[in-house]
C-alpha cells in the first residue's frame, strides 16, 4: 500500500488578477479553490494514474471539514486525524504576470494527535510506501520526519521525503528511498544558488552522500536531474507547453516517479514518468491524467 502523509494540508485558493498592483484594491478574473497539501496533491495524481492509496494527515475547523469534503469527492482513501484548535490553512495563489503564492502557517498539533498518527504509522507493512510533503506548522519541531523515519525504522518501508532545509536535511542518515527538491531548495540547503544542471548533480550527489538513496531535482520549465543509487545520473530538458498552473507540478512528478518505479522497476522509466507527469500538470488548470501523461510520453522520448 502506498501512504501520503500531509501535516499541513491546504485549501489553495487560486485567483487571477491579471494587472496585479500592491497598494490597490485588485478584482479576480478567475477564482477556484482545490484541495492541497503536498501529500494530499501526490495521492490524488497516483490515483489519477491508477495507484489506490491512502492519504494521511491532520485537518481542522471549517477550512478542514471542506478539505476532507473534497478530497473524498476525488474518491481518495483519506484517514485524516482532528486537530482541536485553529483552522486547515487557506494557500492563496496568485495568478498574474507573475505566479505568486502565499501559504499559511497551519493549526497547532497536539502531542495526543501525534500519537494518533503514531498509531496509524504502526499500521504500515513490509513493502508498503510513505510519502511524506510539505512543511509542518511552526510550531514544531523540525525533526518530525526524522523522528517517524526513527520509529519506522527496522521496517523494509520506501520513504519518500518532499520538504525543505532541516525538516529534509534530518531524515538523511535514515536513508531515505526518494527525496525531491527543487533546485532552489537545494541551493538553500548548501547556501549557495544553482541554476547549472552540472552544479545540480554534484550538490545532488552530496546529498546522496549524506545518506539519501536517489535524489531527483526539479528545475521547472527547464527539467530536472536524478542521481539515481545505483549510481546513474538522469538529466532532461521539461517537455514544451503552455504553463498554464504549475502548482502541484512538484508533487506530480514525486507521483510519476512512483508510478513509473512501480511499473517498470528501473529508474530510467521512473525519471521519464516523473518529468512527464510534472509537464503535463503545469499545463493542465488541475493536476495530471493519465491520459495527459501517457501523451506526453510519447512525445518527448526524444528528450530521454
Ligand atoms: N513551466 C514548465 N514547463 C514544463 N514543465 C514544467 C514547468 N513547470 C514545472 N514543470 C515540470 O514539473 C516538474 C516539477 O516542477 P517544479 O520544479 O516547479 O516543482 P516544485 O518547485 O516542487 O513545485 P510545487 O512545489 O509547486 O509542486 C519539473 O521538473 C518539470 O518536469
Ligand atoms: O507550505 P508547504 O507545505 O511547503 O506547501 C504547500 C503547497 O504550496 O504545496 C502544494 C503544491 O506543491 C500546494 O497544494 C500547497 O498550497
Amino acid at each position: 500500500m502506498i501512504y501520503t502523509l500531509t501535516f499541513n494540508p491546504s485549501l489553495d485558493y487560486i485567483v487571477t488578477v491579471p494587472k496585479f498592483t500592491c497598494g490597490v484594491v485588485n478584482r479576480t478574473t478567475e477564482e477556484i479553490i482545490f484541495p492541497g497539501g503536498k501529500g494530499i496533491n501526490v495521492s490524488m495524481v497516483l490515483k489519477n494514474l491508477g495507484f489506490e492509496n491512502t492519504a494521511l494527515g491532520f485537518y481542522a475547523g471549517f477550512t478542514g471539514m471542506e478539505l476532507k469534503r473534497l478530497v473524498a469527492d476525488k474518491g481518495i482513501h483519506a484517514e485524516f486525524i482532528p486537530v482541536d484548535k485553529g483552522m486547515t490553512r487557506i494557500n492563496v495563489k496568485l495568478r498574474s504576470e507573475q505566479e505568486s503564492e502565499i501559504n499559511g502557517q497551519g493549526p497547532a498539533i497536539a502531542a495526543s494527535d501525534i500519537d494518533k498518527l503514531y498509531e496509524k504509522l504502526d499500521a504500515l507493512k513490509d513493502g508498503d510506501i510513505l510519502v511524506m510533503a510539505g512543511s509542518i506548522p511552526d510550531v514544531m519541531p523540525q525533526t518530525m520526519y526524522m523522528d517517524i523515519m526513527k520509529h519506522l525504522q527496522g521496517r523494509n518501508l520506501k520513504i519518500v521525503v518532499d520538504a525543505t532545509r532541516d525538516l529534509l536535511v534530518n531524515v538523511l542518515p535514515f536513508h531515505p528511498f526518494l527525496i525531491k527538491p527543487n533546485n532552489h531548495e537545494l541551493g538553500e540547503i548548501f547556501g549557495v544558488e544553482i541554476c547549472e544542471k552540472e552544479d545540480v548533480v554534484t550538490y545532488a550527489k552530496k546529498l546522496q552522500e549524506r545518506g539519501a538513496r536517489n535524489v531527483l531535482i526539479s528545475m521547472a520549465g527547464d527539467g530536472a536531474v536524478l542521481v539515481a543509487e545505483d549510481g546513474s545520473v538522469y538529466q532532461a530538458e521539461a517537455p514544451e507547453g503552455k504553463l498554464i498552473n504549475s502548482v502541484g507540478a512538484g508533487d506530480s512528478m514525486v507521483a510519476g516517479f512512483l508510478a513509473g518505479y512501480l511499473e517498470h522497476g528501473t529508474y530510467d522509466k521512473a525519471f521519464q514518468m516523473g518529468v512527464c507527469t510534472g509537464s503535463a500538470s503545469a499545463f493542465s488548470e488541475e493536476l495530471a491524467t493519465k491520459a495527459e501523461v501517457l501523451d506526453l510520453l510519447e512525445k518527448n522520448q526524444n528528450l530521454f
